[in-house]
C-alpha cells in the first residue's frame, strides 16, 4: 500500500471551506443558520443536501481499515447484505452513573451527505493502488439512500448498553460509518456529560461560562467543546467563532495584561466620559475623589486607571478583574470607586472577576464591602454586583466552594470544561448486531463486553414519583408486531407488571409496574431522508436540562452514585444466552 502526500482539496462551496481550507466568512453565517429548524425547512426541496457543520467531517475522516474492508466486502459480494449496527457505551464517564448523549445532529448531517467526490475516490485509488476500477466506480455512486438511523434524542440522559444510535443498511455503508460516527459521538457526549456534571455542581440559579478555547484540544476540539459544553450546561462561551457558528451566547471580561499595560495616570491620555445626558466629565478624577472620600489609601493607581479606561469604553459593561495586585486592598476598592463615579453619571457597573486566591473568602469579603458601600451611598444594586470566579475551577472545587459558602454568581470554567481532565475519552463502541436478518453476538471474557444481539428498541419505565426506574431493551420484532396491531406480550404497558432482567446476571431482576413509559428510539433518517427537522442547539440544551431534572438525585450525585438499571426482557435474555451458548466452542479434555 503506497503512502501519498497529495493534499486533499474540497470544492469551494461544499461545506463552508475554501480551496485552501479556510472558512469563507459568509458561509460561516450560513452555517450558523444551519443549526436552526428554519434552515431545514427552507431547504425542504433538497433535504438530503444538509452538510456536516465541520468541514473535516467527510467520508475520508475514517480509519484506513474501513476502506480496505469495504473493498473486500465488495470483492466477496457481501457489500449489499442488510446489516444492523449498534452504537453504545459500556460505562458512564467520570465515575458517574449517567451520560448525556450528544453529536447526533452532526451524525445525521454526515450520513445524509455521505458521498465520495472524484478527488476522494482518486485518493482511495492512491492508497489502494491495486484496487479494481469497478470498485472505485461503485464508490463514486455510493450514497446513503439505503440507510436508516434510529436514535435516542440528542441531549437525552443515557445509560450503558442502551444503543444511542442503531444503523441499518447495506453492510458496506454501515461499516464505512463506524469510525466517523464514533468520533462524532464520543467527544461530544463526553463534553456534554462533563458540562452537565459541572452544571449540577454550580446549581440552577448561578451562571456557568465556558472560557476554555486557549486550552482546548486544537481548533476542532475547541469548537466541539464550546458547542457541547453549551448543550450540557454552560450558559455562554468566550469563543467568538462558536458564537458565530452555533449562536451560543457570548460573554467576556478582560485580562491581566489590560490592567498591567498601565503603569501611571499619565498614560491615560483622555479620561473624559459623557454622562447619560451628554455632558462631559473626567472619570478618573471622579473615581479618585471617591477613593479619597472612602480612605482607600492602599489601592494601586495604575489599576484604577485601567478600570477607568475600560469603563470609558463600556460604561455599562465593567466587570473588573480585581486580583492583579491585591484583591481586597486594591482591586475591589478601585472597582467600587469607578462604579460610584459611573453611578453618578447615570451608568451601572456590572461586577468583578476573581482569578486567584481563596474564592470563597474573597467573594464573601467583596460582597460585604459592596453591601456596606451600597448602604452608605443608598445604591440598591451595589450589593448585587456580579461576582465572577475563574482560575482552574473544576467539579470538586465547585463542590468544595458550595460546602464552604461563597458569594459567586458566575463560574467561568476553562481547562476543565473543554479537556475533561477527569476522564479523557468516552468508550463508545459500534458493533454488528444483525446480518441478513440473523442476530450476531461478539463474545468476550468480560461479560460486560459481550454484545446484545439483534435489533433492539428501548423503553424507559417511570415510577410513581416521576423518576425513570429502568431502561428496558426488547427485541424490535415485538415493536414491529405491535405496529401491525398484532399481539406482543413483550411491549411494556402502563400499570402492567413487567419483568426486567440484568442482561448477564440472571439473579438480578426486578418487576416494575410503570406509571409512565417512554419509547427511547426514534427514526431520524429513513432510507436517505430526514424524518424530522433538526432541532436548534438551544432546544437540545433545554431538553437536556429537562431530562436531568427527571433523574433521581442519587443517580446523579458526584460521590458513589446509585447505578441505574438497564435490563432486557425475558425473551431477549433467552435469545442472548442461547446465542452465547451456541457460539462458545466446547473444549474437550483428555
Ligand atoms: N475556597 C476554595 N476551596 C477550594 N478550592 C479553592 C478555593 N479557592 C480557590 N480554589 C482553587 O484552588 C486553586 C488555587 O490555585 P493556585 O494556588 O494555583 O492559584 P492562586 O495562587 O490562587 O492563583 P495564581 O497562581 O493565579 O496567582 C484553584 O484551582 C482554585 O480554583
Ligand atoms: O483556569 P481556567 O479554568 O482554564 O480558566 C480560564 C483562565 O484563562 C485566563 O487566564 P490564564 O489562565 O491564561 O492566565 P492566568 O493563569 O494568569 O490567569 C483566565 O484568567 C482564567 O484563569
Ligand atoms: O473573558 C474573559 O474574562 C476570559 C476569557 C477567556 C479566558 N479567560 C478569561
Ligand atoms: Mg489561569
Amino acid at each position: 500500500m503506497s503512502q501519498s502526500n497529495t493534499p486533499l482539496k474540497r470544492k469551494k462551496t461544499e461545506n463552508g471551506f475554501s480551496e485552501n481550507g479556510t472558512p469563507i466568512p459568509n458561509q460561516i453565517r450560513e452555517l450558523k443558520r444551519a443549526t436552526t429548524v428554519d434552515y431545514v425547512y427552507r431547504d425542504q426541496e433538497s433535504k438530503d443536501k444538509i452538510k456536516p457543520l465541520n468541514g473535516f467531517v467527510t467520508p475520508l475522516l475514517t480509519d484506513l481499515y474501513q476502506i480496505t474492508m469495504a473493498y473486500s466486502l465488495w470483492k466477496n459480494n457481501r457489500h449489499e447484505i442488510p446489516a444492523v449496527f449498534d452504537l453504545y457505551f459500556r460505562k458512564s464517564p467520570f465515575g458517574g452513573e449517567f451520560t448525556v448523549f450528544a453529536g447526533l445532529e452532526e451524525v445525521i448531517r454526515f450520513v445524509s451527505d455521505f458521498h465520495y467526490t472524484k478527488e476522494e475516490v482518486g485518493y482511495i485509488k492512491e492508497m489502494i493502488p491495486d484496487c479494481e476500477q469497478e470498485f472505485l466506480d461503485y464508490l463514486s455512486k455510493l450514497d446513503s439512500s439505503a440507510v436508516t438511523l434510529y436514535a435516542m434524542k440528542e441531549g437525552s440522559v443515557v445509560f450503558p448498553r442502551v444503543p444511542l444510535i442503531r444503523v441499518e443498511g447495506p453492510m458496506i455503508l454501515c461499516q464505512l460509518f463506524e469510525t466517523t460516527l464514533l468520533c462524532l459521538v464520543n467527544f461530544a457526549s463526553l463534553v456534554a456529560t462533563n458540562a452537565a456534571r459541572h452544571r449540577i455542581a454550580v446549581g440552577k440559579d448561578k451562571v456557568m461560562l465556558e472560557f476554555g478555547l486557549r486550552r482546548a484540544q486544537g481548533p476542532d476540539g475547541a469548537m466541539s467543546a464550546s458547542r457541547y459544553s453549551y448543550l450540557g450546561g454552560a450558559d455562554g462561551t468566550s469563543n467568538v467563532l462558536a458564537h458565530c457558528f452555533f449562536g451560543i451566547p457570548i460573554r467576556g471580561t478582560h485580562a491581566h495584561s489590560f490592567i498591567t499595560n498601565y503603569s501611571s495616570a499619565d498614560e491615560l491620555l483622555d479620561s473624559s466620559i459623557k454622562d447619560t445626558q451628554g455632558n462631559v466629565h473626567n472619570l478618573l478624577e471622579m473615581s479618585q475623589k471617591y477613593r479619597d472620600e472612602l480612605g482607600f489609601t492602599a489601592t494601586i493607581t495604575s489599576e484604577l486607571v485601567a478600570f477607568v479606561a475600560y469603563a470609558r469604553t463600556f460604561p455599562n459593561g465593567l466587570v473588573a478583574l480585581v486580583d492583579t495586585y491585591d484583591t481586597l486592598s486594591s482591586g475591589v476598592p478601585n472597582f467600587i470607586c469607578v462604579a460610584l463615579a459611573l453611578h453618578q453619571l447615570g451608568y451601572k457597573a456590572v461586577g468583578i472577576r476573581l482569578d486567584s486566591g481563596d474564592l470563597s473568602y474573597l467573594s464573601k469579603a467583596a460582597r460585604k464591602l459592596f453591601k456596606q458601600i451600597g448602604e452608605q451611598f443608598r445604591i440598591d444594586y451595589f450589593e448585587k454586583f456580579s461576582i465572577v470566579a475563574s482560575n482552574d475551577l473544576n467539579e470538586p472545587t465547585i463542590i468544595a466552594l458550595n460546602r464552604q459558602g461563597h458569594e459567586i454568581d458566575v463560574f467561568a470554567i476553562g481547562t476543565n470544561l473543554v479537556t475533561c481532565q477527569a476522564q479523557p475519552a468516552l468508550g463508545c463502541v459500534y458493533k454488528l448486531v444483525e446480518i441478513n436478518g440473523s442476530p450476531r453476538i461478539k463474545l468476550s471474557h468480560e461479560a460486560n463486553k459481550i454484545t446484545l444481539p439483534g435489533r433492539k428498541t428501548a423503553y424507559r419505565l417511570y415510577g410513581s414519583e416521576g423518576h425513570p426506574l429502568v431502561d428496558l431493551l426488547i427485541d424490535d420484532n415485538d415493536v414491529a408486531k405491535e405496529n401491525k396491531k398484532e399481539d406482543s406480550n413483550q411491549i411494556p404497558k402502563v400499570g402492567k407488571k413487567v419483568l426486567c432482567l440484568h442482561p448477564f446476571e440472571e439473579q438480578k431482576r426486578v418487576i416494575v409496574t410503570p406509571v409512565q413509559i417512554e419509547k427511547l428510539h426514534h427514526i431520524v433518517f429513513d432510507k436517505g431522508q430526514l424524518t424530522m427537522p433538526l432541532p436548534a442547539l438551544s432546544d437540545i440544551r433545554e431538553f437536556c436540562f429537562q431530562q436531568i431534572s427527571k433523574v433521581r438525585e442519587d443517580h446523579l450525585r458526584n460521590s458513589n452514585p446509585t447505578p441505574y438499571k438497564v435490563s432486557v426482557t425475558k425473551e431477549l435474555f433467552d435469545t442472548l444466552h442461547n446465542l452465547w451458548l451456541d457460539s462458545v466452542p466446547i473444549k474437550e479434555m483428555k
